[in-house]
Formats: C-alpha cells, sequence, structure tokens
C-alpha cells in the first residue's frame, strides 16, 4: 500500500504541559482527525515501547527526553522525527542560531543579514567592550542561552557606558547592537514548506536626541508576544497596520534558505527592516517549534505539514542533519 492510500497515520508528540494547551486547541483536532491521529509521549517511559509512529514531533524541556530520542535514532535510524536533537540545539544558543543567516544569498534589491554583535563570557570585562568591537550605543544585552526559559528572554537595552556597568548579569551574554525599525518586527513562521508572515508590536526607535537624555539602560521581555488585535494601545495598533509587510517573494527565499541550512522544519524567526539601509532586513531571533496557534490559518497550514511528512514528501527535511 502507498503512503498516500493509507488512511490513518498516527504521530506522537512529546511537548511541555503548557505547549499542549495552546498548540493542541481543539479547531486543530477537528482539522486533522480524518487523517491523522496525535498521541501523547511519556517522556518519563521508554520510547521504544511507544512505537509505532508515523512521526514524531517535539519540544521538551525533560533533560532525558534528548537521550531517549538519541538512542531512538541509533536503533532505528529510518524513523521520522521532526527535528533532529542536534539541529534544534544551535538555536538555544543566540550566537549559533543567527550563524546560518550569514549563508544567505538573497537576489533582487534585498538583503538580509544580522546586527553586529559580540559575545561577553566574563561580564568583568564589559566596559570598553562596545567602542573595542565596533558596536555603537544603543545594545540590547540578550542572555546567550536561549533555551525557553523566563531568564533566557529577559533583556536590558542599554543606552551608554554606565548602562553597561549596572548589567551586573552573572550569565553568559550576548550585545547586539540596536536597529532602527520602524517599531514593528514581522515574525514568519515556517512549518516545512509552508510559510506564513505577521506583523508584531516591538521596540520603538531611539534618536539621537533621545539616545542623550535617556535613562542609562531599560530591561524588557517579550515585547512582541501580543498579537495585534490585542494591542490596548491605539497608536500601537495604527503603527502595525500602516507598517507595510516584505514582498512575499522575498520572505519566501529567506525562508526556504534558512530551513534548508538550519536542517529544521518547525521554526519562526524575528525579523526587521533596517530603516538606514534601502531594502536591509535584519533577523534577529530564531525560535523552534513557535506558537503556531498565533498565526492565521494554524490548523490547515499544520495538517497539511503533517500530511507531507507521513506521505514521505521530499520537501521534508528529516534525515542527514
Ligand atoms: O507560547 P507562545 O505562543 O508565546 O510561543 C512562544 C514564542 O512566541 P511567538 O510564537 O514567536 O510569538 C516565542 O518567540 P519569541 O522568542 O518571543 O520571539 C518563543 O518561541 C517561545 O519559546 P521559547 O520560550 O523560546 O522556548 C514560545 O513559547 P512556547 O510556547 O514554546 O513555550
Ligand atoms: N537588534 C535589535 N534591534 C532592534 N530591536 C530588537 C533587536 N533585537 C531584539 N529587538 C527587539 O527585542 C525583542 C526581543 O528580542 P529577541 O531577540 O526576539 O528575544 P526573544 O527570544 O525573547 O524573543 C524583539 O522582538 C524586538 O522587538
Ligand atoms: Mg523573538
Ligand atoms: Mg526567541
Amino acid at each position: 500500500m502507498s503512503e498516500e492510500s493509507k488512511t490513518r497515520y498516527r504521530i506522537g508528540y512529546a511537548l511541555a504541559p503548557k505547549k499542549v494547551k495552546s498548540f493542541i486547541q481543539p479547531s486543530l483536532l477537528v482539522t486533522i482527525i480524518l487523517r491523522i491521529d496525535l498521541f501523547p509521549i511519556q517522556t518519563t517511559k521508554p520510547l521504544i515501547d511507544q512505537l509505532p509512529f508515523d512521526c514524531i514531533i517535539h519540544k521538551s524541556p525533560d533533560p532525558e527526553w534528548r537521550n531517549q530520542l538519541e538512542q531512538l535514532l541509533l536503533q532505528k535510524p529510518n524513523i521520522v522525527v521532526i527535528d533532529r536533537p542536534e539541529a534544534i540545539e544551535r538555536l538555544h544558543n543566540r550566537v549559533t542560531m543567527l550563524q546560518a543567516v550569514n549563508q544567505l544569498e538573497i537576489a533582487n534589491g534585498f538583503s538580509i543579514g544580522v546586527p553586529k554583535q559580540v559575545s561577553v563570557e566574563n561580564p568583568q570585562s564589559l566596559i570598553g567592550c562596545v567602542a573595542s568591537s565596533g558596536l555603537r550605543f544603543p545594545v540590547i544585552a540578550k542572555p546567550l542561552l536561549a533555551n525557553g526559559t523566563a531568564c533566557s528572554h529577559q533583556m536590558s537595552l542599554v543606552f551608554n557606558e554606565e548602562g553597561l556597568r549596572g548589567l551586573n548579569w552573572s550569565q553568559p551574554f550576548v550585545l547586539q547592537e540596536f536597529v532602527n525599525h520602524g517599531g514593528v518586527i514581522f515574525k514568519v513562521y515556517v512549518a516545512g514548506q509552508h510559510i506564513q508572515c505577521v506583523k508584531r508590536k516591538s521596540l520603538p526607535d531611539i534618536s539621537e536626541v533621545k539616545l542623550g537624555v535617556s535613562e542609562n539602560s531599560v530591561s524588557f521581555s517579550q515585547i512582541s508576544n501580543v498579537t495585534a488585535q490585542d494591542q490596548s494601545d491605539d497608536g500601537v495598533e495604527k503603527l502595525i497596520e500602516a507598517a507595510e509587510l516584505p514582498p512575499s517573494s522575498f520572505v519566501t527565499e529567506v525562508a526556504s534558505q534558512l530551513r534548508e541550512a538550519l536542517k529544521l522544519n518547525l521554526f519562526n524567526f524575528d525579523m526587521i527592516r533596517d530603516s538606514s539601509v534601502e531594502g536591509r532586513h535584519l533577523v534577529i531571533d530564531i525560535n523552534y517549534f513557535p506558537g503556531y496557534a498565533k498565526m492565521p490559518c494554524y490548523e490547515t497550514i499544520l495538517t497539511d505539514f503533517f500530511l507531507d511528512i507521513v506521505h514521505n514528501k521530499p520537501s521534508v527535511i528529516s534525515k542527514d542533519c
């Protein structure tokens, strides 16, 4: 029997309880039910005993999970796991996550890159580090580790050397140049070959005047994690509405090349338009298995993606990471 003519498929998922709640919504189950059954994997029990699955999807904070998965991949190298643990691992570090962006080759008058950034292992070595690394204030201090904890989203916008001195962080972090971009970010969701770009709230632009009179630093966390409809601030809502999305051909090109370079199927990336260089866009963050339910038409997009996987469509990246 060919994979296409098989009527039902089993997909196993290993997700944190919060993720199960946000991702496996009744509206997804209704859409998926005709062809696919979704089964929770018990990360505390041997994975091998819970087979068979046509595919496994996962984002589990359980440290035992990665071991389990690697064992299974050794014993059954042909099992379809979306995505490979070593490919996901690259996104847990804010330096390695952005390395792939510099390999992308985009034509047609647009360009893609990342903001200048430097990694700081030891906060003692901070002073003078901005000037010596060629960075310019303001900068954003971001925890190096992007492992899904609340801490890993805790950031500081630093306006001057005094602000750097006040940082007092004990963990390694990166200092990334803040780039004016009109106060709106583009979040590009990728599920295999399916791509959706949405607009979200961001930090407002900082003028030279504001830089001169501002406080030394400001802390913030998950600024973009509010949809346009939820915005209580009318001005922000209007700003988001007025912002023009980048051309879809450009977004598709960046997303497809990034998917190949990262060898991942399920991720999103945050992209900003550099206000000072025509056509220049910068990727500032890449997240594994993000909050897909906030993406328009998530139910049909994810169902189509799961069907691509179980039908063994070559467009799905599943091996040779
Ligand atoms: O929970 P949500 O829906 O806000 O999704 C979070 C993402 O929001 P987004 O879809 O980009 O708006 C969020 O994206 P940002 O880092 O805020 O850009 C992360 O992907 C987050 O996962 P983690 O904490 O980094 O492991 C995601 O959290 P988890 O659901 O994976 O815990
Ligand atoms: N280099 C930058 N220039 C301007 N704004 C930025 C930059 N980096 C991050 N931001 C803003 O800070 C927010 C959080 O940073 P991000 O790297 O996406 O962290 P997180 O992983 O917590 O989402 C972004 O959504 C954007 O609004
Ligand atoms: Mg982000
Ligand atoms: Mg992130």
